[in-house]
Order: structure tokens, then sequence, then C-alpha cells
């Protein structure tokens, strides 16, 4: 079954205290969600495989490790793209994708609209970013087109996941491991995850 890793640090916590504040406005909000999926990503990055290298120091011949592997981050349009820039700061040579879903308001699936990845993703490990993973409906399908495209490696980086949602994912998907800055109770009727931050995307972008 795939692992669920939910973030105890203290930065993390200070920081999700502010993003669920329903005071916080986008420009805050924005940075925050950034500031979050970079310190989520030094933990999804911990069992990449290393390969031995050589480097030349000043002094002398220093035995290293660095990352074997090729890396992508592929942010599920749109809230995923805030998320984008936090991950690229640690992981600046990785190539980027784009998978276009929205939840549908009335029957809470996921409808698609856009698909770009890197002509070699299947090469790749995939970072798959979405801050909210509430029914799980939307993270299931994404999951599902990069599997379809031939990704062997896929690791899922939310800000807030919901147990309906991490359950979805660990039945479909037991290969891929879920990385939360937070875990929460449960959803309302319109699918919302309690006690949330709201409805990610419009906090992001402004558009509420
Ligand atoms: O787990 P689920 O129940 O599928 O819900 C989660 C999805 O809903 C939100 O996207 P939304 O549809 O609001 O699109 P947006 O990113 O364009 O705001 C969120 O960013 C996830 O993609
Ligand atoms: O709580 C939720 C659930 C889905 N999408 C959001 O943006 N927020
Ligand atoms: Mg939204």
């Amino acid at each position: 079954m795939s692992k669920l890793f939910v973030s105890e640090h203290p930065l993390i916590q200070s920081k999700m205290a502010m993003l669920r504040d329903a005071e916080t406005g986008a420009k805050e909000f924005r940075e925050i969600i950034g500031e979050v999926a970079m310190l989520l990503s030094y933990e999804a990055t911990r069992d990449l495989p290393l390969k031995e290298v050589q480097v030349q120091t000043p002094v002398d011949v220093a035995q290293c490790r660095t990352i074997d592997t090729k890396l992508a981050i592929v942010p599920i349009l749109r809230a995923g793209i805030g998320m984008t820039e936090g991950l690229l700061r640690l992981m600046p040579t990785a190539k980027i994708g784009h998978i276009g879903l929205y939840r549908d308001p009335n029957t809470l699936l996921p409808v698609e609209y856009y698909c770009k990845l890197p002509a070699d993703v299947e090469e790749r490990t995939v970072f798959l970013t979405d801050p909210m993973l509430a029914t799980g409906g939307t993270a299931e399908a994404a999951i599902g087109f990069l599997k379809d495209k031939g990704v062997k490696k896929i690791i899922f980086l939310c800000i807030l996941a919901a147990p309906e949602g991490v359950k979805k994912i660990q039945e479909a998907h037991p290969d891929v491991d879920i990385y939360a800055a937070a875990y929460d109770k449960c959803l309302n009727d319109h699918g919302y995850i309690v006690p949330g931050l709201g409805d990610a995307g419009d906090r992001i972008f402004g558009t509420k």
C-alpha cells in the first residue's frame, strides 16, 4: 500500500495556520503555498536513487553522490501551479508538465481539459502536485493519465489531504506515495475539506 506522509515540521505547522486563516489574502496565500510546497518536496525527495560520483575539490578527490533519476514536476491545473515554483527551487533541472482537470461542482467528478507532458516523461520520476486531495477523483485521474503515458514512478504532493481522498489513491494506485502538509478530518456536503482552507485555486489566484 502506498505511504501517507504527513508533515509534523514546526515550519510547516506555522505556515498551515496562516494558510487556513480566512483573513489571509491572495498574495500571502500564494507565497505560503510555495513555501510549504518547497518544504514538503524536501521530504518527498528523501528516497530518490543516488549514484556514486567523484568530485575534484581544491584539496583532493571526494567520493560524492548525486540523484540518479530524471525529474518532472506536473501540477494539476489550476491550483497545482501554486506549488510548482516551490518544488523548482529544490529541483531546478526538473521538466514541467501540466494536466488540466477541474472538479465538476455538482457531480464532484473530474473533467479533463488539458494535458501537456515532457516528451520523455516515462523515463522520469514525476512529482504530481495539487494542494487539495478531497474525494481523490482528480488525483486518481491525473495519476491514471501519467501511467497511461508509461510513467512508472509517481509521487503525489498536496497541502491538505482528506481521508476519503487518501483511501481512493491507496486503493486505485497503491504504488503512489502521498506527501501532505496536513491531514484533515472529513469532507462536507459540497466535497470541501473540513476544516480545510477553502477553495485553493480561488485563494491562490484571487478569483473569488
Ligand atoms: O479530490 P477532488 O474531490 O477531486 O478535489 C480536489 C480538486 O478540486 C480542486 O480543483 P478545482 O476543481 O477547484 O479546480 P481549480 O484548481 O481550477 O480551482 C483542487 O485543486 C483539486 O484539483
Ligand atoms: O476543500 C477543497 C476541496 C476541493 N478543492 C478545494 O479547493 N478545496
Ligand atoms: Mg478550485
